[in-house]
């Protein structure tokens, strides 16, 4: 097994340097002003002008115009697009034809229910990303929480493109969550913080040591 691994919500060169030297395979920028790590498009251009072509440029929108994602795509050289908010299969390919990029759908899991649309969104979709739900509280953005959803909800699955877990994850959590979903890819960002919008040095790396040795495990077994 190769865990992938998406580094989510980067504001820091340092940290962009740290998580692409550590292996993970794709990096996430925000693009969504309400949140703590969103980046203005020229900041995000900066962080990514280094980053190694095998390592995946993520940009994260929330229910974006066709404009507010045209504005990133000027300046940014994005890989791929994750879909956060409540866009429609329909929606989704729609981005992926106007852009020419690779689109991620997050679907927000609470409940079996909210996995309904899950067909229609992977055929829609190249990649698919399961985070919790965001608390009910308005003022709550929709990602970036750190709060982790019933795993069990998602044994079982079978997905014939690539996905991610998302929410919650840290280094503690990580090997029971893997054993109990065996996901091709895990996300992460409030669990490798010192605060939100701040990445820890010490948490990135021992996150993506855990995810190695997992990896290892698996392939061992
Ligand atoms: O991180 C954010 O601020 C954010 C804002 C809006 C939409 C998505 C966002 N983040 C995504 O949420 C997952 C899970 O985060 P966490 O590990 O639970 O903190 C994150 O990896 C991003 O893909």
């Amino acid at each position: 097994m190769s865990l992938m691994v998406k580094i989510c919500g980067l504001r820091e060169q340092m940290a962009v340097e740290q998580a692409v030297n550590a292996g993970a395979r794709y990096l996430g920028f925000i693009f969504y002003p309400p949140s703590v790590r969103a980046l203005r498009p020229d900041e995000a251009a900066t962080l990514m002008a280094d980053i190694p072509d095998n390592v995946g440029k993520v940009g994260v929108f929330v229910d974006p115009s066709d404009r507010e994602i045209e504005t990133v795509l000027a300046l940014c050289p994005l890989d791929v697009i994750q879909l956060h908010g409540r866009e429609t299969p329909d929606r989704v390919a729609q981005v992926a034809l106007r852009s020419g990029l690779q689109v991620m759908k997050a679907i927000q899991v609470e409940t079996a229910d909210d996995l309904g649309a899950l067909s229609a969104h992977v055929a829609a979709a190249d990649m698919i990303l399961f985070d919790a739900k965001a608390p009910r509280d308005g003022a709550a953005v929709p990602g970036g929480n750190g709060l982790a959803f019933d795993w069990q909800l998602l044994q079982n699955l079978t997905i014939d493109k690539p996905w991610f877990l998302a929410g919650g994850l840290n280094k503690e959590n990580l090997a029971l969550a893997v054993e109990l979903v065996d996901p091709p890819g895990v996300d992460v960002s409030s669990g490798v913080e010192r605060w939100p919008g701040a990445k820890d040095p010490a948490k990135l790396d021992a996150f993506l040591a855990e995810a190695r040795r997992l990896a290892d495990l698996h392939k061992a077994s």
